[in-house]
């Protein structure tokens, strides 16, 4: 794991937004088309905001998130929402977006078609990260009723999960996914999430699952 500290949250934004134009020109040199994976939340609106106006060739890239709340994208809470308002503008907005909500009761009964859509564009080239304090990463939850089976080496790439058993319905891209792509950057800002991160780093990914994926992750962090 490398560890990037910055002065202030807005030289953060700038630099990891830098970093991940950089790795997605370098995926985009190597490939026709190339899968980049975000978060969604309340932290990485900033960079979005960068990165859809940067120079790259975006119709070559296709965007899928981390993981969705199981809402309909006029929902606030609709991540795929936040995506076309922050990203999917500028020079960005021809990029492509790999579905991760169908308008289907619950998220098990979308599962198959979302699957497919998502295998199609695997493996992930640039992964971007959230974390919670609970050291969450994507949807992958401590606690969570099938987070043991989201974590395993033959996890599907996507899993329905409840933060805790009856919480939210979400889908999640799990582990594996996550942790074979060529590049994964986490972003967290804050005092108690660098603190939950160094405490994630000598914990089993079963206490904390963002410890799946630390390994070989650039963390970006700024008070
Ligand atoms: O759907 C989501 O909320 C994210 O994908 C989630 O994994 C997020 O990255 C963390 O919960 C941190 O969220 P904040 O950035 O809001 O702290």
């Amino acid at each position: 794991m490398e560890f990037i500290e910055y002065p202030d949250r807005e030289m953060l934004m700038l630099r990891l937004a830098s970093c991940l134009q950089s790795d997605l020109g370098q995926a985009l040199r190597r490939n026709d088309r190339v899968t980049f994976s975000v978060p969604g939340g309340t932290t990485p609106g900033p960079v979005f905001d960068i990165l859809s106006d940067v120079d790259l060739d975006w119709p070559r890239v296709d965007v899928v998130l981390n993981d969705e709340r199981w809402v309909p994208e006029d929902n606030p809470r609709s991540n795929t929402a936040l995506l076309r308002a922050r990203l999917f503008q500028n020079r960005a907005a021809p990029a492509g977006l790999i579905p991760l909500y169908a308008d289907t009761p619950t998220p098990e009964d979308g599962l198959p078609g979302l699957i497919d859509g998502v295998s199609a564009h695997l493996p992930l080239d640039v992964v971007l990260l959230g974390m919670g304090v609970d050291m969450h990463t994507a949807s992958l939850f401590p606690g969570a009723d099938n987070l043991t089976a989201a974590l395993a080496k033959d996890a599907p790439p996507l899993m329905a999960m409840r933060a805790d058993g009856a919480g939210e319905p979400r889908i999640t891209l799990t582990a594996p996914v996550l942790r074979a792509a060529m590049h994964v950057h986490i972003l967290i800002t804050g005092a108690e999430k660098r603190a939950a991160l160094e405490r994630a780093a000598t914990l089993d990914p079963a206490e904390a699952p963002v410890a799946a994926v630390l390994a070989d992750a650039m963390v970006h962090w700024a008070e």
